[in-house]
């Protein structure tokens, strides 16, 4: 190479190397080409595990397993399962994102998914889905046990076939009974630390089945455009507005009675019953609101959506706090 080396300015390609050639002229030369294409792919394909919402799986299953154990499982099986739930959580929304590629391609807010917008190969995020399955089922079944393996591999069949292939397309129920797979991680958590289910799971898990309507139809209202365009039959597409805003708040209803008598069912005390009361008031109110709202009025909607995913966490954090 000729001359001396400048600063790197980041170019459009990413980093270069400018250099002085024989007549003084400035040139650019890449310096890591092959590194950052490949940096790239890896984003790409961690945007396809849907990684905000896997934080979130997660943080439900720790606070499950916080309780079940009424203080610190152990690092080593605390470790162990939230790897394998990951695991299963990532390979069922690559799923989601393989088979959905073609609706994805058409709505505003997906089309810039790593599949539609050509980053990564339909075959590659499917290949990628059933590494991650398989991944998941030995860490599990090695590490922590058979049954949170079991309901691990469960939660990714529930979204990737019962509600992604079989409801999603077909019917407005989608979200209601395909949301009981966003609700699996609470039964994994349980299941690791006491090698079985009690209703203490099963009340965690129809927390977040009961708040899932809501959290999606909310966001169904203000976005209900793209759904039209893809024809997915979504609550707002098919029954219109009115059913959605209503369905919403008796759900938002059944979450707040279920919640309410979580007490009944696992060894929360007052601070867990006072949290998630005030919470879970906040969100019916704001669900009222949005039901009060006039059609093509979104505000409450979108309040509504922020406020869904403000109170999974802090309802969460109570029932952890609660076991600690
Ligand atoms: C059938 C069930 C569910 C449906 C249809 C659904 C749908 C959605 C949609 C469409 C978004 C917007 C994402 C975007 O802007 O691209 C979203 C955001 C989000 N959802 Fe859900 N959701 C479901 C269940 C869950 C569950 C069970 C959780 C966690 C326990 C969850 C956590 C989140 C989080 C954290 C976000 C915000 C993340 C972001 O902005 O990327 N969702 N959800
Ligand atoms: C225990 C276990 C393995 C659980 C995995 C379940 C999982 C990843 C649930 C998330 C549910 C979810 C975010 C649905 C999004 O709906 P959508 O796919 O219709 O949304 P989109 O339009 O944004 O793709």
């Amino acid at each position: 190479m000729y001359g001396q080396e400048s600063h790197t300015p980041l170019g459009q390609r990413g980093p270069a190397v400018w250099f002085r050639d024989r007549a003084g002229a400035w040139t650019a030369a890449d310096r890591w080409p092959h590194l950052l294409e490949g940096w790239r792919k890896v984003q790409a394909y961690v945007a396809l595990t849907k990684p905000r919402i896997l934080l979130m799986l997660l943080f439900t299953a720790l606070c499950a397993m916080l309780l079940a154990a009424k203080g610190w499982p152990g690092t080593r099986l605390t470790l162990g399962t939230l790897a394998g739930l990951a695991l299963s959580s990532a390979g069922g929304a690559a799923f989601n994102m393989w088979y959905d590629r073609d609706i994805d391609a058409v709505m505003s807010r997906t089309r810039h998914r790593p599949l539609p917008a050509g980053q990564v190969s339909p075959a590659g995020a499917l290949a990628l889905s059933l590494v991650l399955l398989g991944a998941s089922v030995l860490v599990l079944a090695s590490w922590v046990n058979g049954l949170a393996a079991l309901l691990s591999a469960a939660g990714y069949v529930y979204y990737a076939l019962v509600y992604t292939v079989w409801l999603k397309r077909r019917t407005p129920q989608n979200i209601v009974i395909g949301g009981g797979a966003g609700a699996f991680p609470p039964l994994v958590g349980w299941a690791a630390v006491t090698g079985q289910l009690s209703l203490g799971a099963v009340w965690l898990f129809l927390i977040i089945f009961f708040w899932t309507p809501p959290h999606f139809w909310a966001l169904a209202l203000f976005k209900n455009a793209d759904y039209v365009r893809a024809g997915v039959p979504m609550m707002p597409v098919v029954r219109g507005e009115r059913a959605a805003r209503f369905q919403s708040l008796i759900h938002a209803g059944l979450l707040l009675a279920v919640s309410a008598t979580l007490p009944l069912v696992a060894p929360v005390g007052p601070l867990y019953l006072g949290i998630s009361t005030v919470a879970g008031l906040a969100f019916l109110y704001s669900v009222y609101r949005m039901y009060r709202e006039p059609d093509g009025r979104y505000l409450w909607a979108r309040r509504t959506f922020a406020c869904s995913l403000g109170y999974l966490p802090v309802v969460f954090l109570a029932v952890a706090a609660s076991g600690m």
